[in-house]
């Protein structure tokens, strides 16, 4: 039986779910599921799922609990065997609830960034829409200005990223996030360095991480380190309903 590792990374629209999320997979070569990303795929597809979803995300509006469970559970499901990392699901608690039904969850990172660098961060993002590739012009820019590095196609910025629009994503994030947070946190909020170096069980049953910053490269090592920490003590298991199920 394997050691298998299940995460999920939190944080406000700009915080670096996404660029961190690749450098977990790369780093640690687990399977990387975005929600936003399947949910995109399966509009642009036509699928069954995105016929369903498409009135929602073209409005930016949240999938409602039951119909984003319903698809991405039996993902998860299919993924029996492979250690990975979720972003942007659970968003809600009935999401974390539903979860918590399939599978006992091993860590769940949130990011905390200041409001003023979301902004800046996100004014300045531009997307390629077919892959989900994201640049920033001061960051990692593409290589041709406004194409994507891969394709060459264009690349469009969200409305969403207006610095209103965030405004109101963020409030609307804080409500939708406190309680999936307090779900799984048990512990204080430490310092990115004290919450990469607690070794495991000394957080009780906590499994929330809080990192704080404005650089991702500065928040990334303590990431890096923490995950080296709880894989290599991680017991050997199978996905199985959580306890607290
Ligand atoms: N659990 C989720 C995840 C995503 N979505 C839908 O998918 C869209 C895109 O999600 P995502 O890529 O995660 O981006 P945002 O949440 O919009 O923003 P960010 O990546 O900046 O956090 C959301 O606006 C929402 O309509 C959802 O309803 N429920
Ligand atoms: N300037 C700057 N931009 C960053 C940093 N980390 C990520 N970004 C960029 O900020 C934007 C938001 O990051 P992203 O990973 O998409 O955040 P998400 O919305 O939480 O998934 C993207 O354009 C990233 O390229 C950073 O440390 N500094």
């Amino acid at each position: 039986m394997a050691k298998l590792f299940r995460t999920a990374i939190m944080g406000p629209p700009g915080s670096g779910k996404g660029t961190i999320s690749k450098r977990i997979a790369q780093n640690v070569g687990l399977q990387y599921l975005s929600s936003g990303h399947f949910l995109r795929e399966g509009i642009a597809a036509n699928t069954d799922a995105g016929v369903l979803v498409k009135g929602y995300v073209e409005r930016s509006m949240l999938v409602p609990d039951h119909l984003m469970s319903r698809l991405m559970l039996p993902r998860l499901e299919q993924l029996t065997g492979h250690s990975w990392l979720l972003d942007g699901f659970p968003r809600t608690i009935a999401q974390a609830k539903a979860l918590n039904d399939i599978c006992q969850m091993d860590l769940v990172i949130s990011l905390n960034i200041p409001f003023e660098t979301l902004r800046e961060r996100v004014s300045d993002r531009w997307i390629h829409p077919a892959s989900g590739r994201v640049y920033n012009m001061g960051f990692n820019p593409p290589q041709v200005q406004g194409r994507d590095d891969v394709t060459g196609e264009p690349l469009i910025q969200h409305a969403d990223d207006r610095p209103e629009a965030l405004q109101a994503r963020l409030r609307h994030y804080k409500d939708v996030a406190k309680p999936v947070m307090n779900l799984y946190k048990k512990s204080v909020l430490l310092s990115n360095a004290e919450a990469a170096s607690k070794p495991l069980g000394s957080l009780s049953q906590g499994i929330l991480y809080q990192f704080s910053g404005t650089d991702t490269d500065r928040i990334w090592p303590y990431i890096s380190s923490l995950l080296s920490t709880k894989i290599s003590t991680q017991p050997l298991d199978t996905c199985q309903p959580s306890a607290q199920a």
